[in-house]
């Protein structure tokens, strides 16, 4: 992995510009975080646009959220492959529902993506194991313990290496492997699983990153969960100075992102690298 604050002045420097295919609970929150970032975005989603769209962008992101767009995600993801932009799939509540899972199905033998975002009912799923999540929240028996910890890793550094993608399984501790490098991040707060849209969030940024360096997926995954997890330490801390609740945090952690360094970057980000 390259220095992740470098990663975070690229995206400043470059501004890609991010093609969402997104869901319409955070598209809002999902738009302003990549501006934060210093990104451009972009949440065209109709299917009679799409591959315009995407050809013109730096970036491609998937979110399943509102599931009625799969169509569309395999045409702009299609295009996205052929012209070598990354793409990056939010898989929301992958194995809840049997349109779900099709929906996963589909688009995972269409179209190849550079990362792939999920919380760990979700990870789970993709991996093959029997998951208990129904809705978009992890569940409490898939969440990964201290105990689980290096099993779940594993599982993820051999979802990596099957699917060919860098995989991001988030939570209190994000694990991210591209198959060669497997890091454990220890950034973020509890708080931020009260809001809707973290998860959301933190894949559109994983965008903006893959856009401004589409040679370095394992870089621009870890640096864009970082940057997400310090921004919801800083979050957190505003929130219990002012006394404020989830609807202010989300302001807040978007605020926290717009004002972070490359150097705030490197010297807030908690993580290690297992081989
Ligand atoms: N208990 C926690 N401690 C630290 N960070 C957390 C915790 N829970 C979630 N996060 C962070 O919140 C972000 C979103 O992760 P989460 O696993 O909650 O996504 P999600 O379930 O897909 O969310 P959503 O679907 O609501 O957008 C990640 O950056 C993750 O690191
Ligand atoms: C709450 C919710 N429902 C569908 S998508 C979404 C946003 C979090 O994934
Ligand atoms: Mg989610």
């Amino acid at each position: 992995m390259n220095d992740m604050g470098k990663a975070l002045e690229s995206v400043r420097e470059r501004e890609p510009l991010v093609q969402c295919i997104t869901n319409f609970v955070t598209v809002n929150d999902c738009a302003n975080i990549i501006l934060a970032c210093g990104g451009s975005p972009s949440m065209a989603h109709d299917k009679r646009e799409v591959e315009e769209s995407v050809a013109v962008s730096q970036a491609l992101v998937c979110n399943m959220g509102a599931i009625e767009d799969t169509e569309a995600m395999i045409l702009a993801g299609k295009e996205a492959n052929r012209r070598g932009i990354p793409v990056v799939l939010d898989p929301v509540a992958v194995g809840g529902t049997q349109l779900r899972r099709d929906s996963a199905k589909q688009l995972l033998e269409n179209v190849k993506f550079t990362a792939i975002r999920g919380n760990a009912s979700e990870i789970k799923y993709l991996a093959g194991q029997e998951t208990l999540g129904s809705g978009v929240d992890v569940s409490r028996e898939d969440a990964v313990t201290s105990v689980s910890l290096l099993k779940t890793a594993d599982l993820v550094k051999n979802l990596a290496i099957s699917t060919g993608s860098v995989i991001a399984l988030s939570g209190e501790s994000d694990i991210i492997s591209d198959g060669k490098e497997t890091v454990i991040l220890k950034n973020g707060c509890a708080t931020m699983s009260r809001i809707t849209g973290s998860g959301c969030m933190v894949t559109s940024m994983i965008g903006a990153f893959c856009g401004a360096m589409p040679d370095d997926g394992i870089t621009a995954v870890c640096s864009a969960m970082a940057a997400m997890g310090i921004a919801g330490e800083k979050a957190e801390a505003d929130r219990i100075a002012k006394g404020t609740g989830n609807a202010t945090f989300r302001t807040d952690l978007i605020d926290a992102v717009f004002n972070m360094t490359g150097e705030g970057l490197n010297k807030g980000a908690r993580y290690e690298i297992i081989r």
